[in-house]
């Protein structure tokens, strides 16, 4: 069984104001609700791949019944928490602006509570970890609850940034992916140019991961491993909604690695998932990636 766990889940409030100005009264032009939060989009698209997978994390209080009603599926096993569950504002105009919210503190027994399930795991499971941590967690709750996936044989990925990334990435994820800002944040460093990508990546699998992908949006990805590094372009097309593109990607490159597919067939999935959601207004729908999977090139940066 996969298991994605969104520790700090949120209502996506996506709003369209065309030419925001600060200091004064705008008006949207168009306004939508989506439960969202990072492992909560990973296992949505999941299950649009007919693949299935259980939601781990904390809910709490109207904002999280409203994410569960929404989401009306067996799938979800939330602890329940007594702070509600954070709204994060998605600001859509000529530019994408996004303002994410703290999220509940979680208490030690909530915390206790929602540790208690990993113990169904088994030797053959994934445990999927992304997004921010909420308050109240220990700043080493990603390496603890890592360290109770490998105690049972399970493997994990981990979508997360700056010190829980690092500290993470040394105890060999399946996959990371961080975008181009996330990794010039972990490395301290600029990533500008596709060789400072490169490089990125390579280090990457230095410290741990055993296959990474760096995401850079409408300039494409870049994908590595010990032994195979390749370059995908961007596909063209419109942009509806990015937001939840990088979820998708995981939710790609994990549904096809759970198939038996080859890392560059799990690379090419992993793109179309996530341009398909970019050129979607909510988490892209099957059709939508089996028709972009057709489309993604890769180029072999081994080769060249
Ligand atoms: N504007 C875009 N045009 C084409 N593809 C996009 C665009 N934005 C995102 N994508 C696709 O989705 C992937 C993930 O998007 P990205 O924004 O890098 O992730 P994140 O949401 O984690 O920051 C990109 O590598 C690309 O394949
Ligand atoms: O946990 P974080 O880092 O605050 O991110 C949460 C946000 O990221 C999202 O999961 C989208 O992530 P991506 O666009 O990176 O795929 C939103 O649904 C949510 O609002």
């Amino acid at each position: 069984m996969i298991y994605t766990v969104t520790l700090n889940p949120s209502i996506d409030y996506i709003v369209q104001v065309d030419d925001l100005e600060f200091g004064a009264t705008n008006r949207a032009q168009g306004t939508h609700f989506f439960p969202g939060g990072k492992g909560i989009n990973v296992s949505r698209l999941l299950a649009n791949q007919g693949i299935p997978s259980k939601m781990w994390g904390f809910l709490g209080g109207f904002t999280g019944n409203y994410i569960s009603e929404t989401l009306a599926s067996d799938a979800l096993d939330f602890t329940p928490v007594s702070e509600a569950s954070r709204i994060n504002i998605k600001i859509k105009g000529n530019q994408e602006t996004e303002i994410n919210a703290g999220g509940p503190t979680i208490s030690e027994d909530e915390l206790k509570a929602f540790k208690a399930k990993f113990s169904v795991l088994t030797a053959v499971d994934t445990v999927i970890f992304s997004g921010s941590m909420a308050r109240g967690l220990p700043t080493d709750i990603y390496q603890n609850l890592v360290t109770l996936v490998q105690k049972s044989g399970a493997q994990f990925i981990i979508d997360t940034t700056g010190d829980a990334l690092k500290a993470t990435l040394a105890q060999g994820p399946v996959l990371v992916k961080p975008n181009r800002a996330e990794v010039a944040e972990l490395y301290q460093q600029p990533i500008e140019s596709l060789s400072d990508v490169q490089k990125a990546g390579e280090r990457l699998i230095q410290d741990g991961a055993q296959h990474a992908i760096i995401s850079m949006a409408g300039d494409g990805a870049m994908f590595f491993s010990n032994d195979e590094m390749y370059y995908a372009p961007a596909l063209v097309g419109k942009v509806v909604n990015s937001v939840g593109a990088g979820d998708s990607m995981i939710a790609g490159f994990v549904g096809a690695l759970s198939q038996g597919m080859s890392n560059s067939e799990c690379f090419k999935y992993a793109v179309a998932s996530g341009t398909a959601t970019a050129f979607s207004a909510d988490i892209a729908e099957k059709q939508l990636i089996d028709e972009l999977f057709n489309q993604v090139t890769l180029q072999n940066m081994k080769e060249s």
